[in-house]
């Protein structure tokens, strides 16, 4: 790792780490059923908001997909605070290759064209090429992931990543076990969390 094994690889997660995909479903579920109940950002709990819908009411999981599985919704994503920023400085540091790792939507019509587009509206065209789209993280070696999703399985089942967790409304209520890590924020810390692993 780092400058004597080469250079630092990070994978940086697209929704909840770059793109604000909670804020913008929760928006949207009050635009289009404004009776029905919803679940409010401070009361997220578990990485899928379909299921936590589903239990709310069997038939708000199907309403609430609904909301993103509409065009316009992967490309009008607000960016995270402090993300686009975060990333240009990944992408110009020494001894560090930067990439942007996102699952697609199994029903993913929209979510993929918009993603590419929502990367070079907001990121520009040296950060299309450093699209990977994978529903299989695990498989795609690197020094870390930053990504909000507290557990990442796959096919690979020592993946060459450290997870870093990125906090997120649906997650931060979550005990992490030692030595697991979170970034809080994109104001928190994430070059302390690079020269760390840089060291090891
Ligand atoms: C039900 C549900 C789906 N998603 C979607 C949004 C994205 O297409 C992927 C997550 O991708 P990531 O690379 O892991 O950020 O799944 C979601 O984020 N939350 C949900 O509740
Ligand atoms: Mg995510």
């Amino acid at each position: 790792m780092g400058s004597v094994a080469g250079p630092l690889r990070l994978l940086v997660d697209m929704d909840g780490v770059l793109a604000d995909f909670e804020g913008a479903v929760l928006r949207g579920f009050c635009a289009r059923f404004p009776g029905e109940p919803r679940v409010e950002l401070a009361a997220r709990r578990g990485f899928s908001v379909r299921e936590q819908y589903r239990c709310l009411r069997e038939d708000l999981g199907a309403k609430v997909a609904s909301v993103y599985e509409s065009p316009g919704f992967f490309l009008g994503l607000d960016p995270i605070p402090g993300a686009l920023e975060a990333m240009q400085e990944m992408l110009h540091m020494q001894d560090t290759e930067v990439f942007i790792c996102t699952s697609p939507l199994r029903k993913y019509e929209h979510c993929i064209v918009e993603k590419y587009k929502w990367v070079e509206k907001h990121l520009g065209p040296e950060f299309v090429e450093r699209i990977i789209l994978t529903r299989d993280k695990t498989v795609v070696s690197a020094d870390l992931l930053f990504d909000d999703k507290d557990t990442i399985t796959g096919a690979e089942l020592n993946p060459s990543w450290e997870h870093v967790l990125f906090t997120c409304c649906h997650n931060r209520h979550l005990q992490l076990q030692a030595p697991r890590r979170r970034l809080l924020s994109w104001a928190d810390d994430w070059k302390a969390i690079l020269e760390s692993k840089r060291r090891q």
